[in-house]
């Protein structure tokens, strides 16, 4: 808990400050391709608070998934510095950064990348066998509502139930952080909604903080806050007064 200014004076309380989990300044991402360098971040600074729900918003080739895959230390900058509490990832080595990855965060794509030949549970229970501290499976299915599927296999799975099958895996080591790539990208409207329904929850009953990428401008009112990406730069952070619920969405 952050500590209450003014205690025993008659100052009024100052609002409690959260800590800063990432902390990006000037990072850079180039990609070198032969004699061509596309600059895919031109120097970015950001700060996440724990527990924050971001959704990040640019059109195509703006950087988003960029920056959340260093963010998610699945890459490196090229320059600049980023952090995610006390673990600095610019410059980390391989088995740093798969440490980190396995210690702190879960993703979820927009594909869902199961393995056909185990079923819902053997999934979840893969993560699980490698997590320091894990919630038990049936616990992480349970959470995505899929306990009644959860003996079949993924073929036998519709793609929202898939995606959820994705997250409960992503959820099950109990991640502080929870990085979305167009979760909802290959679903359609109403799927769509139970999909984020599921992180939302996620977001609110385990105080994950959350990073979601989307091209779908309407789930920026989920977000607390909405950074919106453009060649390279941040263009503009909007905060949101109140999140918006899934269900208060339309598109
Ligand atoms: N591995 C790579 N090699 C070369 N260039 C890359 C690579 N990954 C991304 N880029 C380039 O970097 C820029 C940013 O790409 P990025 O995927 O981060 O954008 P994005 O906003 O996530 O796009 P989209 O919404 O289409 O997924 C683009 O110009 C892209 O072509």
């Amino acid at each position: 808990m952050a500590p209450e200014a003014g205690a025993g004076s008659s100052a009024e309380a100052a609002p409690p400050v959260v800590p800063v989990v990432f902390r990006a300044r000037g990072l850079r991402k180039v990609y070198a391709m032969g004699e061509v360098e596309v600059v895919a971040l031109h120097g970015v600074d950001l700060d996440i608070a724990a527990g924050e729900f971001i959704v990040l918003l640019g059109a195509s080739g703006s950087g988003k998934s960029t920056l959340l895959n260093i963010l998610g230390g699945l890459d490196v900058p090229s320059a600049g510095e980023v952090a995610y509490c006390e673990h600095r990832l610019d410059g980390a080595g391989e088995a740093e950064l798969t440490r980190f990855r396995r210690e702190h965060v879960g993703f979820v794509f927009q594909f869902y990348n199961l393995i056909p030949s185990l079923t819902v549970r053997e999934n979840v229970q893969l993560v699980a066998d490698i997590a320091d501290d894990p919630m038990p499976v049936d616990e992480a299915i349970e959470r995505v509502g899929l306990t009644a599927r959860r003996d079949h296999f993924p073929s036998q799975l519709s793609g929202g139930e898939q995606q959820r099958v994705a997250i409960a895996r992503a959820i099950v080591k109990r991640p502080a952080v929870l990085l979305c790539d167009e979760p909802t990208g290959a679903l359609d409207y109403a799927t769509g909604k139970r999909v984020l329904e599921v992180i939302e929850r996620i977001h609110d009953e385990l105080g994950t903080t959350v990073v979601v990428i989307t091209h779908n401008a309407a789930i920026a009112g989920m977000a607390d806050r909405v950074i919106v990406l453009g060649d390279g730069r941040i263009q503009r952070i909007e905060r949101n007064a109140h999140r918006l619920r899934p269900s208060e969405l339309s598109w």
